[in-house]
């Protein structure tokens, strides 16, 4: 991927943590990334790790193949008519992050030219560690790999279908605002039992990053490593029990199906 040229447009929360994620990464070169926004105030700490920025999109598009548009979904339709001219076919693919907006309906404003891929990663980018679900049109076997590798380098990526994509932005994208609750939650509750907030913090994090980390190497069922902690009559399982009396798992479901049903009207 190193000779691979990519823009960023529109480098928010999301664009600016895949910049990030990028620049940091070894089979990327770091001199072949521009971000841009119009605020470019904003994204100039990206400078010292090598990357152009520009609130030129005109430019960026003409010196780079694949571009990934990161602005608010509402925007995409400006910004795809604004760098049509500078689209070339066989040069160009074009990675859309947007919320809900599929690939017919991009591909169709660019007039079937190029590959089109929807992307949707999570802002565990900025560290490497998002999970991206991607689907594409128009695309060939070696432009998947090459979109799967931009988002390989940031985390984990998974092809899916297309009609899977709104799940995915709830599970992954929205997920991880989710997991933020779940732990504040766990730290507001070391705090009332003795810890103060950063060692809260610390404690509660790597145990989320730790049973994380469990299920991924041992593909375990996470109720099955929760056996190996519930002593009988012991304290994990009368607070188990409690959060499920409570609402718990069905909060999170509920949570989860109301996103989904928002993103899908
Ligand atoms: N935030 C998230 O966790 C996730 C977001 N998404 C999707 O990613 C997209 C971006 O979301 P998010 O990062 O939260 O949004 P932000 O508003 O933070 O980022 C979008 C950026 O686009 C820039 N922008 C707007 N117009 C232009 C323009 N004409 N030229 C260049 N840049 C422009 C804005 O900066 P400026 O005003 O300076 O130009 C802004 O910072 C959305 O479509 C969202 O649905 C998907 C998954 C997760
Ligand atoms: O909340 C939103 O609408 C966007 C979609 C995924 C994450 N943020």
């Amino acid at each position: 991927m190193k000779n691979e040229k990519i823009c960023v447009i529109g480098c928010g929360n999301l664009g600016k943590s895949i910049a990030k994620g990028l620049l940091e990464h070894e089979d990327f070169n770091s001199e072949n990334v521009i971000a841009t926004r119009r605020k470019l105030k904003l994204i100039e700490d990206l400078k010292p790790h090598g990357a152009e920025i520009t609130s030129d999109n005109l430019y960026a598009v003409r010196n780079s193949n694949i571009i990934l548009v990161a602005v608010k979904p509402y925007n995409v339709d400006k910004i795809i008519n604004e760098i049509k001219p500078e689209i070339i076919e066989d040069k160009h693919i074009l990675v859309s992050l947007a919320t809900g907006l599929g690939t017919n309906e991009i591909s169709e404003m660019l007039d079937d030219k190029i590959p089109v891929f929807r992307a949707m990663p999570n802002i565990a980018a900025d560290i490497g560690e998002s999970v991206t679900c991607i689907c594409g049109k128009n695309s060939s076997v070696e432009h998947t790999q090459k979109v799967k590798s931009i988002f390989d380098a940031i985390g984990e990526s998974l092809i899916i279908n297309e009609e899977l994509m709104e799940a995915a932005t709830i599970l992954g994208a929205c997920g991880i605002a989710f997991v933020f609750r779940f732990i504040r939650a766990m730290i507001q509750g070391g705090i009332q039992i003795g810890f103060d907030a950063n060692t809260a913090n610390q404690i509660v994090s790597q145990t989320v990053k730790g049973a994380a980390k469990m299920l991924q190497e041992n593909s375990n069922h996470p109720e099955s490593e929760i056996d190996k902690v519930t002593t009988p009559k012991g304290c994990t399982i009368v607070g188990l029990n409690e959060m499920e009396h409570q609402g718990f798992s069905s909060s999170l479901i509920r949570g989860i199906v109301t996103s989904f049903e928002k993103i899908e009207k």
